[in-house]
């Protein structure tokens, strides 16, 4: 005999949701096969009913009353994709509340207020998954959560946004602009429904939050991530990059040190011999370093409704058969409780342009200035002449204190017109 069916609400039917109701319309025999008992879609909730949509929603499904579909009794499972804090976080806590286990790929909700969420799910005895949330289709947090609970992890390391790697991607090998590459990631459903939250560094900030704190068993939040979008790169600092043999990529990056943490989200240089100088368009890809496994690398599309709901289905068939079973899988792991350390003592190597006069002398002032606040130089190059003389520093390692301080002196410099980009260079040794 069948068991009961999984029964599942949709909240949100945009590029990711659509992708989830056509898996589960497409392979729903498979999926039956796996949870071990059929899994069916009992509403989509969505903001308008005659809205455009990329598939087709069986009738009677849709509604635009997610509150009433989220409490009914009947509902096993919640997919959350309508992203934001609210009303995602309220329609969770309902859903929780009323029985219901969650599904998510909310990342912004999850990093500013994922206690909340694991205290209600933990409360009512029910599953919380989010592994869409970051990296999209590649399965990290799981690894993090469950394969790797044995080891000690050290050190994360990613592109996890594939809206801005698409952009850096595009300006890197067509020369193309920056909007123009914005408007193509969108319109592949890559970007957020505010794409400042993928410029302006915040959902990969987000992201970063949920690594560290699945990595390193202690509580991270978005305001612990020191955070820095691509506004500001430009066309010039990848040319200069492509000068150095390296490319300009959105890193995060998270570290466990003498037991605190530090989570960071900038653009960087790269070497191209690195191996995440090869991670095109939207693809993502997290280097995770533990003192046992050593090296590991997870690679793949981490951006894309298709891609986002295979991660989905996956947390859903994981959900069909706890039900089955009668348990929870693993919940929040933050029993270390560990400090953030300040981003003044984060150590890396920096790339600094600065305009100055053409004039003898300024060389050794500007050396001078590095020195003064303990920074040594790795490499220094003139390039320009006249009214466009350009000095382009490498730095050897340093704290951000002291490459901050640093900046500071320079722009004091009667011989230094601008400091026209400061950018930090990592993957690479001494
Ligand atoms: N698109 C992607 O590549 C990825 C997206 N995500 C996350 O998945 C979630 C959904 O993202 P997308 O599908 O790209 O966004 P989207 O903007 O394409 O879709 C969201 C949908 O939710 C609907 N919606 C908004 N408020 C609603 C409400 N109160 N009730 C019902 N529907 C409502 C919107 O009308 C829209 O159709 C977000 O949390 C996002 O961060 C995660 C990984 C990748
Ligand atoms: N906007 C995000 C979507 C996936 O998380 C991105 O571009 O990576
Ligand atoms: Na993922």
């Amino acid at each position: 005999m069948s068991n009961k069916p999984l029964k599942v609400a949709l909240l949100g039917c945009g590029s990711v949701g659509s992708q989830v109701v056509r898996l589960l319309t497409e392979q729903a025999g498979d999926l039956e096969a796996r949870v071990g008992a059929p899994v069916e879609l009992v509403g989509v909730s969505v903001r308008r009913l005659d809205a455009p949509r990329e598939v087709e929603v069986p009738e009677g499904l849709l509604t635009t009353d997610a509150e009433a579909l989220v409490t009914r009794e009947d509902v096993d499972v919640v997919v959350e994709v309508i992203g934001g804090i609210e009303p995602a976080r309220t329609l969770i806590l309902k859903a929780l509340e009323s029985g219901a286990s969650v599904v998510t790929a909310n990342k912004a909700l999850l990093a500013e207020d994922g206690p909340t969420l694991f205290e209600a799910a933990s409360k009512a005895g029910r599953d919380l998954y989010y592994e869409a949330a970051v990296a999209g289709a590649i399965p990290i947090l799981r690894p993090l959560r469950e394969s790797l609970a044995g080891d000690r992890v050290t050190r994360v390391l990613g592109i996890v946004n594939g809206t801005t790697n698409f952009i850096l991607d595009k300006m890197d090998t067509s020369g193309a602009g920056f909007a123009e590459a914005l408007e193509e990631a969108q319109e592949l459903g890559y970007a957020e429904a505010d794409p400042t939250a993928d410029v302006e560094g915040f959902d990969a900030a987000a992201k970063a939050a949920i690594l560290a704190s699945l990595a390193f068993h202690t509580r991270v939040t978005a305001q612990d991530v020191h955070r820095e979008g691509i506004s500001e790169v430009s066309a010039a600092d990848v040319a200069s990059a492509r000068d150095m043999d390296a490319v300009v990529k959105l890193l995060a990056i998270a570290e466990l040190r003498d037991d605190q943490v530090s989570v960071r989200v900038h653009p960087a240089m790269i070497p191209r011999s690195h191996p995440l100088a090869s991670v095109r368009e939207a693809y993502n890809a997290v280097f995770v370093e533990s003192e046992a496994a050593g090296q590991l690398m997870f690679y793949g599309p981490g951006a894309g409704g298709s891609p986002t709901a295979s991660a989905v289905l996956g947390d859903l068939v994981t959900v069909g058969r706890n039900r089955l079973n009668d348990t929870t899988g693993v919940g929040e792991s933050a029993y270390a409780d560990r400090a953030v350390r300040p981003m003044g003592e984060t150590v890396t190597r920096y790339h600094v342009a600065i305009d100055v006069e053409d004039r003898a002398g300024v060389l050794a002032a500007v050396a001078q200035a590095f020195a003064d606040n303990g920074v040594s130089i790795q490499i220094v190059r003139q390039e320009g002449r006249g009214a466009d003389a350009q000095l382009v520093v490498v730095s050897h390692q340093a704290t951000d204190a002291q490459l901050s301080a640093t900046v500071e002196t320079l722009r004091g410099m009667e011989i230094v017109r601008e400091v026209t980009s400061v950018m930090r260079v990592e993957g690479e040794s001494e």
